[in-house]
C-alpha cells in the first residue's frame, strides 16, 4: 500500500504540492491525471525517496522512505519498478543487457537464472526472443516502452510506477501498452500508479483515477465515478475543454 499524507513540496516560490493526500490500495492501479506541471511526477518521486517532502509524508509498504538508512532505502527501491516517459534505455547496451542490468546489480541470481528471467520478462511484454541481441535504436518507440516495462518486471516488483507510458505512441500501440499494464496488475498482482494525459488509457488501466489540481487531489473515484463527475474542474479536464462550464475561463 502507498499512502500520501498531506504532502507539501515547493521549489522556491513554486508551491507544487499543497496538501496532497491519496491512498493507493494493494493490487489496484491508481491513475493520476492533471494539467501539465501540476506536480504528478513530483508526487511519485517521493515514493522512491528521490524528493524529500517539506511537510507531510509518504508511507510505502508500511515505511516512510525518509526515515530509512541508505541500505534500507535501496531495499525498498528494489520493490518498486519505475517506468519512465522515454523508456530510458542504455543506447550502447543490447536489449538483453538492458533488461539484465538490474538483476546483475542485485547480485542474487546466477547468469543462467538471469537469462531465464530476461526471456520470461520479454515474453511477458510480448517481445520475441530475437530482440534480445538488438540495440534500443533498432526498435520502435512502442517496443522500447515494452522493454522498459520488461526491465522493471524482471526485478519482480511489488509496485510499478509509470510516468506517461503512452505519450508519443499511436493509438494502437498505446492500447498494447495499456493491455500490458492491465496484465501486470492481473497476472502479477502488481500495485500500480500511472501518470497519464491519455484519458482512454486512464479508463482502460485505472482501478481508480485521482485528479491532481492546485497541489491537492480534486477528486478520486472509480472510472465510472470520474466519467460521471459533476465536479467542473474534473469535467473540463476529462472532456479536454479549454473553459470551465461556469465560464470562469482557463485557470492555468
Ligand atoms: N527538481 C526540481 N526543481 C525545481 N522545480 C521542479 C523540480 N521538479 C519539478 N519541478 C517543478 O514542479 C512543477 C511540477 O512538475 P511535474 O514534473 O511534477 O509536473 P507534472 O504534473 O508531472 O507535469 P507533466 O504532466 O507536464 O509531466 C513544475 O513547475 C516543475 O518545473
Amino acid at each position: 500500500m502507498i499512502v500520501f499524507e498531506n504532502l507539501h513540496k515547493a521549489f522556491g516560490e513554486n508551491r507544487v504540492l499543497r496538501g496532497f493526500s491519496l491512498e493507493v490500495n494493494e493490487g489496484e492501479t491508481m491513475v493520476i491525471i492533471g494539467f501539465s506541471g501540476t506536480g504528478k511526477s513530483v508526487a511519485i518521486k517521493h515514493i522512491v525517496g528521490l524528493l524529500e517532502p517539506d511537510e507531510g509524508r509518504v508511507i510505502v509498504d508500511g515505511v516512510d522512505p525518509q526515515t530509512l538508512s541508505r541500505q534500507d532505502l535501496y531495499a525498498l527501491r528494489g520493490k518498486i519498478g519505475y517506468v519512465f516517459q522515454f523508456a530510458a534505455l542504455f543506447d550502447s547496451m543490447s536489449i538483453y543487457d538492458n533488461v539484465a542490468m538490474g538483476l546483475r546489480k542485485q547480485g542474487q541470481l546466477t547468469e543462467a537464472q538471469i537469462k531465464d528471467r530476461v526471456h520470461e520478462s520479454l515474453g511477458l511484454v510480448d517481445l520475441d526472443d530475437n530482440v534480445a541481441d538488438r540495440l534500443p535504436s533498432e526498435l520502435s518507440g512502442g517496443m522500447r516502452k515494452r522493454v522498459g516495462i520488461a526491465r522493471s518486471v524482471a526485478l519482480r516488483p511489488k509496485y510499478l510506477l509509470y510516468d506517461e507510458p503512452t505519450t508519443g505512441l499511436d493509438p494502437v500501440t498505446s492500447a498494447v501498452i495499456d493491455a500490458l499494464m492491465v496484465r501486470m496488475q492481473k497476472q502479477l498482482g502488481v500495485t500500480g500508479i500511472v501518470i497519464t494525459h491519455d484519458m482512454r488509457s486512464a479508463y482502460t488501466v485505472g482501478t481508480r483515477i485521482a485528479m491532481l489540481y492546485e497541489g491537492r487531489v480534486q477528486q478520486v473515484g472509480t472510472v465510472d465515478e470520474i466519467q460521471h463527475t459533476t465536479d467542473p474542474v474534473v469535467r473540463q479536464f476529462i472532456e479536454g475543454r479549454p473553459e470551465l462550464e461556469s465560464g470562469a475561463g482557463l485557470t492555468r
